[in-house]
């Protein structure tokens, strides 16, 4: 399937698996991620996750399968390469510099990006820092503002409440200028007000921004308030895909996650997610 044009930002797993030893984290898994959608990948706690998400960025090498972007095959390739690619993550436990400030952190995500590098810099310091300024004028214009994160820009990261510092790692994550957004459980620790705010921006990326994004996550409110497809995975396998009215409907769904057949009590759950201040 290759329809879509080369920038648009398709994602596709076919039959991957992945073992550590004998265990079987995940087992034939095929899904798609639409160009400019919001797909999410949820599943019990060790229902392999992490494991998938791992695989599409590069950090884990699955024994079979392929992960195909745009149609072209990039299992071989490592984290670096996907991230020139246009691949960037952010992760679950935050992973920034605590002791630079918002701007440096957010910079330092384009580094990879950039023509000159340290040594270059030193060399040719004039067009050195016609990039870096250049850089600069576009993360604050682009993101900062974006993101409404302009009062703390700059702050050190560790002086910063937790539901910004997650913001901070999405404006990192944009300034790669990704064509595939990985968010890993973007709203775990949050509070509800904090959850709001990364959803709604998590739809501002999608709709201004047009970017892929794939996310894990367990706010099962969220997840079914703002995504446009809902992967499940159970002991490795993908146990039903679809809409999201779709997914809360399925009886293997909510067996996976209740231990019972019962759509009505899923619902319930999730709204009480929902609902939950
Ligand atoms: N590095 C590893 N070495 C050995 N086993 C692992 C490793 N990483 C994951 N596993 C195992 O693979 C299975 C899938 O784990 P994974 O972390 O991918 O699940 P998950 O869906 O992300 O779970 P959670 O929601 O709890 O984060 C589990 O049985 C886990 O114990």
């Amino acid at each position: 399937m290759n329809e879509a044009p080369r920038e648009a930002g398709r994602l596709e797993v076919q039959g991957l698996s992945l073992s550590f030893g004998g265990l079987k984290a995940l087992r034939d898994v095929s899904f798609a991620v639409e160009a400019g959608s919001i797909t999410a990948l949820i599943g019990p706690n060790g229902a392999g996750k992490t494991s998938m998400f791992n695989c599409i960025s590069g950090f884990y090498r699955p024994q079979q399968g392929r992960i195909l972007f745009d149609g072209e095959n990039v299992t071989a390739r490592h984290a670096p390469a996907r991230a020139k690619l246009g691949f960037a993550r952010t992760f679950q436990n935050i992973a920034l510099f605590r002791g630079m400030t918002v701007l440096d952190n957010i910079k330092l995500g384009r580094h990879a990006h950039m023509k000159s590098n340290a040594l270059q810099a030193l060399a040719y310091w004039g067009a050195a820092r016609r990039e870096e300024i250049a850089l600069r004028e576009e993360i604050e214009k682009r993101i900062i503002d974006f993101l409404e994160i302009n009062h703390i820009r700059h702050m050190p990261v560790g002086s910063l409440p937790y539901g910004l510092q997650k913001r901070v790692e999405l404006a990192r994550a944009l300034a790669m200028k990704p064509r595939i957004l990985l968010l890993d459980e973007p709203v775990a620790g949050m509070n509800r007000e904090e959850t709001e705010d990364m959803a709604r921006f998590i739809l501002d990326v999608k709709e201004e921004w047009g970017t892929t994004i794939l996310m894990v996550e367990h706010d099962m409110g969220m997840v079914m308030d703002i995504s446009d497809h809902v992967v499940v995975l159970n002991f490795g396998q993908v146990i039903a895909q679809g809409l999201p009215s779709e997914v809360q409907a399925d009886p293997r769904v909510v067996e996976a996650y209740l231990g019972s057949g019962d759509p009505a009590a899923l619902m319930k759950r999730i709204n009480e997610t929902q609902e939950a201040a």
